[in-house]
């Protein structure tokens, strides 16, 4: 298992933990702990030395919690900052509201130089990343996740996006950010709901390659869920380093990126049908997207049904759900058209993440349409 001893072995209100993200000159570091917020400013400095003005994009919860002490330490540090906030929520990931953001970015007269600050949770860092990279043809990005999800996922690795009528993340970018802060003290604030939804990718990370992280939080999951603050440290440096590995090693998803993809193909269609908002959270639709990829690699005669039955346990005894919401009237060919859309289409076939078993993830083109329906039949019978 690849839990850090760094973390587990340090004595309470240790220190932060840094993951680098081994892109060459591109290279950085994801910082991960408590307090961090407050070293904002010192921390953005060290790592764009020249910047002089900063561009804050977050959300309106995020905004009225944590953008008063992200502005105090800005200013304490000599940067002078504007903000911009987005209503909170999916919807945010939209053209409308790139076009608006980046209208006001412009108008506050950014140069190449001038960092744009994420603050908040994947919604933030997607939309303001994606602005970030096409502003003046690329901007500096720093990305404070506020949330487990973007903790232990989007904030790493230069994935930006909006989406479009046609999908999820379909309009978007790679753009590495230059600095990622995890401040561990914003999870106090968050919502159960969000927080189960974060736990999803982070469970994500031991079934594609981790089963001592998976056998981990069967064990510890339910106690980080309720506050265990060493927990979720120890959670998101295990899911940052396994992200940062896969990163580095795949920038631009040629190959094995994808295992990251791990239950999306399913998870978006979902998403897509439920049309991007509260009723399905992406994390939400992960957890049952993966449950429904490791049932598929099942039915194709990959994994031990002990296995799949062990992933459905456990995601659902913390609380996550499992198959798509029964009361909602769900179409089998709808969703197999939204899949068809996937980015990991190639010559017209999905290519699915599927399991030999738990932490055993690979990618396999040519898998049967007959056996993707029964699955999506099995979970909504
Ligand atoms: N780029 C990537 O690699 C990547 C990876 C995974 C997910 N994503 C994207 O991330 C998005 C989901 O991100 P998310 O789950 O963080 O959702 P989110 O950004 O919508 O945040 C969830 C909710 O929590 C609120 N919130 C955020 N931080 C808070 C805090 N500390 N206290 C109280 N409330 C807080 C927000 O206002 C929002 O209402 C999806 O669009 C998904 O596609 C991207
Ligand atoms: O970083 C990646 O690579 C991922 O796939 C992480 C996913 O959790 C994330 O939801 C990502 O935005 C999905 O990307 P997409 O290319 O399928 O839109
Ligand atoms: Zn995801």
């Amino acid at each position: 298992m690849n839990v850090v001893g760094d973390v587990l072995g340090a004595p309470r209100g240790a220190p932060a933990v840094t993951v680098e993200v081994a892109l060459g000159d591109r290279a950085y570091p994801i910082h991960i702990g408590p307090g961090l917020l407050g070293r904002a400013g010192e921390l953005v400095r060290a790592a764009l030395p020249k910047a002089g003005r900063a561009f804050v994009v977050s959300d309106e919860t995020v905004a009225g919690l944590y953008l008063e002490p992200l502005a105090a330490t800005l200013e304490a540090a000599g940067l002078a900052w504007t903000g911009h906030i987005v209503p909170a929520g999916e919807a945010s990931k939209s053209v409308g509201r790139l076009e608006a953001l980046l209208d006001a970015m412009l108008g506050f007269g950014l140069e190449r130089g001038t960092p744009v600050i994420a603050l908040g949770g994947g919604v933030v860092g997607d939309l303001a990343g994606f602005a970030a990279a096409v502003a003046l043809r690329g901007v500096p990005l720093v990305q404070i996740p506020t949330t487990l999800l973007s903790q232990v996922d989007s904030s790493v690795g230069g994935k930006t996006a909006v989406n479009s009528r046609h999908g999820k993340n379909l309009i978007g970018a790679f753009h590495q950010p230059r600095l990622v802060l995890a401040d561990t003290d914003t999870l106090d604030s968050l919502p159960p709901r969000e927080l189960l939804a974060g736990y999803a990718e982070t469970a994500k990370y031991g079934l594609i390659g981790d089963a001592g992280f998976w056998d981990w939080l069967e064990a510890n999951g339910a106690a980080l869920l309720a506050g265990d603050a060493r927990g979720r440290a120890e959670a998101i440096a295990v899911s940052c380093r396994a992200k940062a590995a896969v990163v580095a090693a795949d920038e631009r998803e040629a190959g094995q990126r994808a295992l990251l993809n791990l239950g999306h193909t399913f998870g978006h269609a979902l998403e897509a049908e439920t049309g991007y908002g509260a009723a399905l959270l992406h994390g939400e639709a992960v957890a049952i997207g993966m449950v429904m990829a490791f049932d598929l690699s099942h039915r194709i005669g990959l994994c031990p049904g002990q296995d799949v039955a062990r992933v459905r346990r456990h995601l659902e005894a913390v609380g996550l759900p499992v198959r798509p919401d029964p009361a909602r009237s769900w179409d089998i060919d709808r969703l197999m058209g939204h899949m068809a859309r996937d980015k990991k289409v190639e010559d017209g076939r999905v290519t699915f993440v599927v399991a030999d078993g738990i932490g055993k993830a690979h990618l396999k083109r040519d898998v049967p349409a007959a056996a993707v329906r029964e699955t999506l039949a099995a979970a909504l019978s």
